[in-house]
């Protein structure tokens, strides 16, 4: 068989640190829910998220604008960790909050040019667990499905992106919070 393009952590931090962070996250950012233009039509993207990244980062993708503009420092310890622990030095963290099984993220691949592809993208999940489905872009039948709990950290090979698609999907009945970090290296 061949090997999946990921590494998956269980209990990466441990429930304790992690219900912490996640309290802490909540406090601290101050989310927004950008718009997405869908031939033609703008729709509210069904989360809220924040981009963090090292100031000079800017660029744009499906229309949503990521801008970096430094670390608050109560972050910086959980961006120290990973990007030793993964061996990356890491520039960029997406956050994306999902207030309850409602919330969603559908089918893609993080290949934005502006992104380093040699390097992996690192997520880590807190909160509830939730369905990550994988799909192989040139095999259909080629599907994985994880699901990511409080505290595991995955971290998806440069060919995730290349080779597979990814979504979050709807859960309807699934009604408590959920958040997801995943740390990037831009060029
Ligand atoms: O919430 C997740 O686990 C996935 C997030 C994701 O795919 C992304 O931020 O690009
Ligand atoms: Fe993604």
């Amino acid at each position: 068989m061949d090997k999946l393009p990921f590494t998956l952590i269980r209990k990466w931090i441990k429930p304790i640190s992690a219900d912490k962070l996640t309290e802490v996250i909540i406090e601290n950012i101050d989310w927004e829910q950008p718009t997405l233009k869908i031939y033609g039509k703008k729709h509210l993207v069904p989360r809220l998220t924040k981009f963090l990244g090292d100031s000079g980062i800017h660029y744009k993708y499906s229309g949503i604008e990521h801008i970096g503009k430094g670390w608050p420092g109560w972050f910086l310890p959980i961006l120290k960790s990973v990007s030793d622990y993964c061996k990356v030095d890491y520039n960029g963290c997406l956050l994306n909050l999902y207030r309850n099984g409602d919330d969603c993220m559908g089918w893609h691949s993080d290949n934005e040019k502006e992104l380093d592809h040699k390097k992996p993208i690192s997520s880590l999940s807190l909160g509830a667990s939730r369905d990550f489905f994988l799909k192989n872009r040139s095999n259909s039948s080629k599907k994985e499905t994880l699901i990511l709990r409080n505290g595991d950290l995955l971290i998806m090979d440069p060919s995730c992106q290349s080779n597979w698609i990814h979504s979050i999907p709807r859960r309807k009945r699934n009604q408590e919070l959920r958040l997801n970090l995943t740390f990037r290296k831009y060029i």
